[in-house]
């Protein structure tokens, strides 16, 4: 069994005559918990349109469980076993939080969503969806209009949309953007409880989810990654420090 979830090898991304990912190398363990950080522009959203399909690589190499992945359209990648969430808002504002959750669970199973259907004859999709209520801190919620809920609680049922369809990969692009210190810190522990077990990958500029959440740390900088290491050993880094990290350690430290 391989034990690398996702590899990129020497990933190049350009945009016309500018290169934006520069020959990205990094290897993901399975089960493992990864925060991408880097500074603005640094490449990091392109790195995750390059690893979900929604951009293809202008040459190197997406490895998923061992298999060439770089190139297929997103949807195959999804099936194949990554789920990703975005900094914008993938919510249906108009549905409850509990029918959000059983429409993404279908649509991740493959099936489309019909509003004639009776959802709850579909063979253990109310019981997902219960379970996903709970673990997202949501279960109080259930018949709220998603459209309705705070934007902490938006930003919970966009990460169990994410999670329901039970896929091994998840990628989370700024989970906590816009929160509280408070509404980051649950957001962390809520985190922690759905991905058990899978592998994570998570763009975050917030240095205390990142190194409460991480087991590895990766550094993007210009489209290279300079550095991919435990939390405690890329606090030291001195070339993170330079690039990056600079005050955001010393709070990390703290
Ligand atoms: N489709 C595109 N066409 C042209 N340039 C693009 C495209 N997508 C991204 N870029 C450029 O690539 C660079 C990296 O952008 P990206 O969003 O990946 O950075 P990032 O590290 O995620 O930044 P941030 O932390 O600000 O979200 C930026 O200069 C951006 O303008």
């Amino acid at each position: 069994m391989n034990d690398v979830a996702i590899e990129l090898k020497g990933l190049r991304k350009a945009f016309g005559a500018t290169e934006i990912i520069r020959g990205a190398n990094l290897r993901v363990e399975r089960g493992e918990r990864l925060a991408l950080i880097g500074p603005n522009g640094a490449g990091k959203s392109t790195l995750f349109n390059l690893m979900s399909g929604f951009l293809q690589p202008t040459s190197g190499e997406i490895l998923l469980n061992g298999e060439a992945v770089g190139g297929l359209a997103p949807d195959r990648i999804h099936h194949r076993g990554v789920a990703r969430s975005f900094q914008i808002s993938s919510v249906f504002h108009n549905l409850s939080v509990f029918e959000n959750l059983r429409v993404a669970l279908l649509w991740s199973c493959g099936h489309r969503y019909a509003f004639w259907r009776r959802l709850s004859t579909l063979h253990n999709v109310n019981e997902r969806a219960e379970e996903m209520l709970e673990r997202i801190g949501l279960a109080r919620q259930r018949h709220v209009q998603a459209g309705l809920l705070t934007y902490a609680d938006q930003r919970a049922l966009e990460i169990g949309l994410t999670v329901i369809g039970g896929k091994d990969v998840i990628l989370l692009d700024e989970p906590t953007a816009g929160m509280s210190r408070a509404e980051s810190d649950a957001a962390v522990d809520m985190i922690l409880r759905v991905t058990e077990g899978k592998t994570l990958i998570m763009v975050e500029h917030d240095m205390s989810v990142v190194f409460g959440l991480a087991d590895r740390i990766a550094v993007l900088v210009y489209g290279e990654v300079i550095a991919c290491d435990v939390p405690q050993s890329i606090r030291k880094n001195e070339r993170v420090r330079d690039a990056y990290l600079g005050d955001h350690a010393e709070k990390a430290i703290a």
